[in-house]
């Protein structure tokens, strides 16, 4: 199969859909790689380690788009969108009911389009979602820290205090990948940590990892408008994967935060899960204000550490992309379920039920047989 890679143009996106590793094991699976120029120099590698691998480099986008797979990290922006064809595969992270333009051009024209972000496997893991997860997560409370800062407009706050005054409340809501690893963070940093989750199961997990160093809450509005009235930092990674963010934390909820207080929603990309924070924001321009309180809603933080995430992103995707490459997607739709869980639009229709229930569009439930 051919494999293209190109430039990711997204705001201060500078990771890249394969390393030279990456590239090395396709090339040795009997596979061509075309990889933009220069697409891999923000995420630290080279053109010339790229040709090493052995990799074919090209000069433009049109060039890399033209092969049977496109390896991408970000959804396609509407720049993009003159690439699509029928007899495109696509894999990528899409974030389809956060983009209704691009699943219509999608539709449109009938890409095989595979998110990594709903590849799953039968014990309900993200295996391709995961490793950015972990980053967003870990970074948030990075984040959050800074802009607590009084110089970045926060209200002056350490996370650990110091002996004689209180450590800053975090609330972190949704304790899967990203909320775990917040919470490793926040813990480390001295911070007094609350997890909300509606998962009860996944609560005793969390108070088996950390003990009394967190609290644990049932997730209700109640819950949630207590914790984040009282909190310096409220941390949004809930997901319900493949849909719409629910808004669990309303317009009336952020206006009960002290001045100066900060709100990092990871969950931004599946449409956010504060009421007020309702777009994405890009790295050159990170935080806005409403209510006094800061907001914080990259849609790509991880693209702030593309060396570590790159690296991260290939180690998780790469099994998948030979299986396709190897098999066809057809045979490896067919072989592997977790795989084909990952199919958001074929043939022209939606093929994963919670971005057709988004738009009120058809589902089509593919199909593959041995
Ligand atoms: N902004 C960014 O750059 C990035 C964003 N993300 C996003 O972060 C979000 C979280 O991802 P993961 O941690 O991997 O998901 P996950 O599936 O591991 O965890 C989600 C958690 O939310 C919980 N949850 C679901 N409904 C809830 C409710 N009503 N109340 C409380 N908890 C609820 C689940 O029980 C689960 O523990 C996703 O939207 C993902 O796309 C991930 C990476 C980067
Ligand atoms: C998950 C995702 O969309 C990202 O890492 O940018």
């Amino acid at each position: 199969m051919t494999i293209g890679v190109p430039k990711e143009i997204k705001n201060n996106e500078n990771r890249v859909a394969l390393t030279p590793a990456g590239v090395e094991a396709l090339v040795a699976a009997g596979h061509k790689v075309f990889i933009q120029k220069t697409a891999g120099e923000g995420s630290g590698f080279t053109n010339n380690s790229y040709e090493k691998a052995g990799a074919t480099l090209v000069d433009t986008a049109a060039e890399a788009w033209s092969n049977e797979m496109v390896m991408k990290v970000k959804e396609p922006i509407e720049s993009e969108f003159q690439y699509f064809r029928s007899d495109l595969i696509l894999f990528t992270y899409l974030h389809l009911a956060a983009e209704p333009k691009l699943t219509d051009a999608l539709l449109a024209s009938k890409v095989t389009a595979i998110a990594y972000e709903t590849i799953q496997l039968p014990n309900g893991a993200l295996p391709l979602l995961t490793p950015m997860s972990e980053v967003a997560g870990r970074m948030s409370v990075q984040v959050g820290a800074s802009y607590l800062e009084k110089p970045n407009g926060g209200k002056g706050v350490l996370l650990s205090g110091v002996p004689g005054v209180r450590r800053a409340k975090v609330t972190i809501i949704g304790g899967g990948v990203a909320g775990t690893n917040a919470a490793k963070i926040a813990i480390g940093l001295g911070a007094d940590v609350t997890i909300i989750d509606n998962n009860l199961d996944r609560l005793r997990q969390l108070d088996d990892i950390f003990g009394y160093q967190i609290s644990t809450l049932a997730s209700n509005s109640s819950n949630i408008a207590q914790a984040v009235k009282n909190s310096d930092l409220v941390i949004g990674a809930v997901l319900i994967p493949g849909a719409k963010s629910p808004k669990l934390v309303t317009e009336a909820m952020i206006a009960t935060m002290e001045p100066g207080s900060v709100i990092v929603d990871i969950a931004i990309d599946q449409g956010g899960m504060f009421e007020t924070a309702d777009h994405a924001t890009t790295h050159d321009n990170p935080v806005y204000v409403k209510h006094n309180v800061l907001h914080y809603s990259v849609g790509n933080m991880p693209g702030a550490v593309p060396n570590t995430s790159t690296i991260a992103l290939t180690n998780a995707t790469l099994g998948y992309a030979l299986q396709i490459a190897n098999k066809g997607y057809y045979k490896a739709f067919s072989d592997n379920p977790a795989l084909l869980k990952g199919l958001n639009t074929f043939n022209g229709s939606v093929a994963y039920k919670a971005v057709a229930d988004v738009y009120k569009y058809p589902f089509v439930e593919p199909v593959f047989n041995n």
